[in-house]
């Protein structure tokens, strides 16, 4: 199987189209463009890619690239997916009178962690948040998940298909930072306990059996299927195989969303580009998943791999729009990328606030750290990016989608019962856990 990428102008797209058609081995799996009136025009900006089952495909790509006319084909190709949007975003919460903070209505002092971000993420594009540490990533990821902590008081506009709707169970997974694993079991165990745990109780042993293969090998596992996940004092997977173990599970009901809080932590560039590449192509392949991921400091190898970039700094969004589009962006800025320096260090570095004093001292002369985001800040409302993001706002609220699908999951007797087999499984692997109870 291949995957094609290339850039077309939209009468190439619809000859693409037409192509496919003729085609049964060849199947569009996305093709995008953003234009002004939310259409294709002439332009040779629309990406496409297509998949091939079987060789002698590539004439269909060639044969498309011909021409360069102008036909209609909607913004919004796929109606499959899942489209998410946030407009207006504040996350506050309650603390002790610190700088910065503001009483609420309620007398009591709080906290903005996010202050009025917008942005949206689509099906078959990776979203990747960046920003300085106690930025907000994970607040941001949080909110959109819906699972923001007591706490906190959250305001702003968060739709679904252009509606304001809960995720239903099974549309989205979260993967947290920390891997929380069982890990006496294999790779193989945890995942197929997973499967018949979180997979619907009319679905049949062999198909639960079958999902769960088919996601271990959809995140690179097969060799590592029966080995155990290992832990503290036992020795199982890398840091990288554990991380695409944590993924695998949350994959198992296939959601349409996916949200990841720094997937690559604590792993090495090499681990973090093998783990990112399959989580993009999670994203690229048919499935057209939606995916955003927070993450600290991408290698320029991961950062290619992102389609749109937000980059947070104190809660507020400094960019939000393509990542390729982003060097650019600082550059007019006032901020161009020194050479030999990776963009996503440059704007990362540029943005960082948390060493105030020892960039000042650094780079003296140069414009302090909170200017420079003033600066930023000011000069993305001018961006080209800016103004696209509105426009995707305005055409992803006009989007007439049927409310989100409740998918089920096991039984409460299924859910008894795999937990005590597991849970048994876990005691007798475990021998400190198991003898030393015994002996006591
Ligand atoms: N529930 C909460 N109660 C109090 N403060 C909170 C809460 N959630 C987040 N914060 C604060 O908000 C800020 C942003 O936190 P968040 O975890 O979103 O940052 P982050 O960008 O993900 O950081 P990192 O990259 O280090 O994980 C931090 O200063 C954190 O202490």
């Amino acid at each position: 199987m291949c995957v094609y990428r290339a850039h077309l102008s939209t009468h190439c797209l619809a000859q693409l189209m037409a192509s496919i058609t003729s085609h049964s081995n060849v199947k569009l799996i996305s093709a995008i463009h953003e234009s002004e009136n939310g259409y294709h025009l002439s332009s040779p900006t629309a990406v496409a890619e297509v998949e091939t089952v079987a060789k002698g495909d590539a004439a269909v790509k060639e044969d498309s690239i011909q021409n360069r006319n102008h036909i209609k084909v909607p913004l919004i190709e796929n109606d499959e997916g899942l489209f998410l949007t946030w407009e207006d975003l504040w996350v506050r919460v309650a603390s002790n009178l610190n700088e910065g903070e503001k009483h609420s209505s309620d007398g009591r002092s709080c906290r903005s962690i996010l202050r009025g971000v917008t942005g949206y993420a689509k099906p078959g594009q990776l979203l990747a948040i960046m920003g300085p540490s106690g930025c907000g990533k994970s607040t941001l990821l949080d909110a959109l998940a819906g699972r923001l902590s007591s706490n906190t008081r959250q305001t702003g506009d968060i739709r679904i298909n252009g509606h304001k709707q809960a995720l239903a169970y099974g549309t989205s997974a979260y993967v947290t930072q920390d891997d929380t694993l069982m890990t006496t079991l294999t790779v193989k165990e945890a995942v197929h306990y997973s499967a018949q745990l979180q997979l619907p109780e009319s679905m049949s042993k062999s198909k639960k059996k079958e999902r769960a293969q088919v996601t271990i090998r959809e995140m690179g596992l097969q060799t590592a299927m029966n080995t155990r996940i290992g832990g503290w004092g036992a020795k199982g997977l890398s840091g990288g195989e554990r991380r695409r173990v944590s993924i695998c599970i949350e994959l198992l009901t296939q959601p349409k969303l996916l949200f990841l809080d720094e997937p690559t932590s604590g792993l090495d560039s090499a681990a973090s580009f093998y783990v990112m590449s399959r989580i993009a192509n999670l994203g690229h392949k048919s499935s057209q998943r939606t995916i955003v991921a927070s993450i600290h400091q991408p290698s320029s190898e991961v950062f290619q791999l992102f389609d749109n970039l937000c980059l947070l700094s104190s809660g507020e969004t400094v960019y939000f729009g393509p990542a390729s589009a982003a060097n650019e962006f600082f550059a007019a800025s006032g901020f161009p990328c020194p050479t030999l320096l990776h963009p996503s260090d440059h704007f990362l570095k540029t943005i960082n606030n948390d060493f105030e004093l020892d960039i000042e001292k650094g780079v003296a002369g140069k414009t302090p750290t909170e200017e420079a985001i003033h600066t930023l800040m000011k000069s993305y409302k001018t961006f080209e990016s800016y103004h696209q993001l509105q426009r995707q706002i305005a055409e992803l609220y006009k989007k007439d989608c049927e409310a989100l699908e409740k998918r089920s999951h096991a039984g409460f007797v299924t859910q008894c019962f795999v937990l005590t087999r597991r849970s048994f499984v876990n005691m007798y692997r475990d021998r400190g856990y198991y003898w030393l109870r015994l002996f006591i």
